[in-house]
């Protein structure tokens, strides 16, 4: 029988020695596989739980962090044996929103992401893989790079990891211009090069399409099983995993620990936790997959009519006046096209889903849109019937009217949102220049805070509480508040409920179905069925390059 990896027995943690105790009296047990005394089965865990029930605190307690009482109460009896410490052979990868890259972006906002002139410090892919991967510095002076890595060779081949990641062919773009699905593999793919015995990670599935997600799920049950574990040449580490209690769960995960307030409601194998779970009226797995759902139309075999959707009521139709005129639209990154040729109009009223895999320019889309990309000026795009640059006698529109009439929550706002802003001042600042901006209330602006306040049920001190004090589920929806508050003529919605706990999330589709006007028009961006709004009639599906010509429109019905 090999070492555990893991033997926790009996022991409690906290913060700091005065903080407080979470997880008492926690028993938990991983089975190390290695080559010497393969176990048949491996343990592959999934943590569950809801938003801020201490799920990524149970992969920082796996990692060796926290005060564990009794101290030898947490023990690493296989890393003991081959002289490592949990902090080299333990790595804990969390997508949370601020710092993605750590130092290669630098706080830059996200305007800075579609520039082709870069700075020195923004590295490319393989530079940022390279580096981390051999634990030199991200940037030095005078120091000479490639020579150090060609005469260092990385745990684990670089192209191994880069192929099963599918990243191979973004190795020299710079990891700053990553889309979000593409920069979670990359982070997945810098802890698999250091060679680590053990890959926690926290939400690994969040934000990435269903291609994505089958190739991650595969690549994780490949990498922890005893195959890969007896064999030197392949990648192995084992896996532990979180999830929220409606995520997909995968077919590979044997063991569960499902988790509530900083406490194990149950712990075990897969079957036996789902009942005793069950027992107790939750319900895990598969929330987000419906068969009759709109992804399994847009995906799927369902027909799809290329071209602009139809609609039944055409003269209904025309009378609308279009807020977003695209015709011809050309984006490409040296020789890579990411649109070509695409047009789409946008009426008031409409209620749009905006699709397609990692990386095949959804946020590129909207960034058009909002004029966070500079090609904004140079496209051939209408925003409420006029062109960026003047025309014909006829002023351009400006960033600043531009902000007033769209309405926006996306990943990049999140991870630039500052932390220290409370969740009322998140909220006005809807109608602030920038983030931080004293906001521009109009005489009703006060009243519609108040408002969605209420019918969320955030009391006044709650409100107050800082942004960064909040769990991922209500600083997303905070940020759902600020982009629909002031009832803008555009809502974006770019996966603003990943993250989000179930109930919450219903409460918002509530919100969108009463709260939305006639003259407004939504746009959602998701992966998954479940968040996207039941109000979404109409979809465009974008693709990835090399998977075909053009994109697809479709409705609902
Ligand atoms: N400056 C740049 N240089 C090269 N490629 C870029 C640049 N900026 C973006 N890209 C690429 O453009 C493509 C579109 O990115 P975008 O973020 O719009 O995709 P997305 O559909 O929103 O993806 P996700 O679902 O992962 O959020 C990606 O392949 C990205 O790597």
């Amino acid at each position: 029988m090999s070492s555990p990896l893991i033997r926790i027995i009996n022991s409690t943690f906290q913060r700091t020695t005065n903080g407080p105790h979470f997880f008492p009296n926690l028993n938990f047990t991983l089975q190390s596989i290695n080559s010497k005394t393969p176990i048949i089965k491996p343990q592959r865990w999934s943590i569950i739980g809801p938003s801020n029930s201490g799920k990524s605190t149970f992969l920082q307690v796996l990692q060796g962090s926290h005060v564990s009482t009794p101290i030898a109460g947490r023990t690493y009896p296989a890393l003991t044996e081959k002289k490592k410490y949990p902090g080299s052979a333990i790595a804990l990868v969390d997508f949370s929103a601020q710092g993605a890259f750590g130092e290669s972006v630098r706080g830059e906002y996200m305007s800075s992401r579609y520039e082709s002139r870069r700075g020195a410090t923004d590295l490319t892919l393989r530079q940022w893989l390279e580096r981390t991967a051999l634990h030199l510095p991200l940037y030095t002076d005078n120091f000479d790079f490639e020579a150090h890595v060609a005469t260092k060779a990385a745990d684990v081949p670089l192209e191994v990891v880069t192929e099963g990641l599918k990243l191979t062919n973004l190795l020299d773009q710079p990891v700053s211009t990553l889309s979000n699905g593409q920069g979670r593999r990359a982070r997945i793919a810098q802890a698999l090069l250091r060679g680590v015995d053990l890959l926690l990670l926290d939400e690994p599935f969040m934000g990435l399409d269903p291609w994505s997600i089958e190739r991650l799920s595969g690549l994780i049950k490949r990498i922890s099983s005893p195959e890969a574990a007896s064999d030197s040449n392949k990648i192995a580490s084992q896996v532990v995993v979180t999830q929220r209690p409606q995520d997909h769960l995968p077919e590979w995960v044997t063991h569960i620990a499902y988790l509530r307030d900083s406490k194990v409601l149950a712990m075990g194998e897969r079957e036996e936790v789902v009942d005793k779970i069950s027992e107790r009226g939750i319900r895990i797995g598969d929330g987000g997959k419906e068969d009759d759902g709109i992804l399994h139309k847009v995906y799927g075999t369902g027909k799809s009519i290329p071209g602009e959707a139809e609609s039944g009521k055409a003269s209904e139709e025309k009378q609308r006046e279009p807020v977003v005129e695209m015709s011809g639209i050309k984006i490409s990154y040296r020789d890579r096209d990411i649109l070509k040729d695409f047009s789409w109009t946008i009426k008031r009223g409409d209620r749009w889903g905006l699709f397609g895999p990692n990386g095949s320019g959804k946020t590129t889309l909207l960034a058009i849109i909002t004029s966070d990309h500079p090609l904004s000026y140079s496209q051939p795009v209408k925003l409420f019937g006029r062109s960026r640059l003047p025309e014909k006698g006829t002023p351009g529109i400006s960033v600043f009217e531009l902000q007033s009439l769209i309405g926006h929550s996306s990943p990049e706002i999140h991870q630039f949102f500052p932390r220290r802003l409370s969740l009322r001042k998140c909220v006005e600042s809807s109608w602030s220049d920038t983030f931080i901006t004293k906001p521009h209330f109009p005489p009703n602006g006060p009243k519609l805070v108040d408002d969605i306040f209420k019918f969320f049920e955030i009391s006044p001190e709650e409100q107050k509480r800082e942004f960064g004090e909040c769990s991922v589920s209500t600083q997303r929806l905070a940020l759902l508040m600020r982009a629909v508050v002031k009832k803008p003529d555009i809502v974006i919605l770019d996966e603003a409920f990943s993250g989000m706990d179930e109930k919450l999330r219903d409460r918002c589709m509530e919100w969108l179905e009463g709260g939305l006007k006639d003259r407004q028009a939504l746009i959602v961006v998701s992966h998954l069925d479940g968040e996207v709004p039941r109000v979404v009639d109409k979809w465009v599906r974008l693709r990835e390059a090399g998977e075909g010509e053009g994109a697809v429109f479709g409705t609902r019905s």
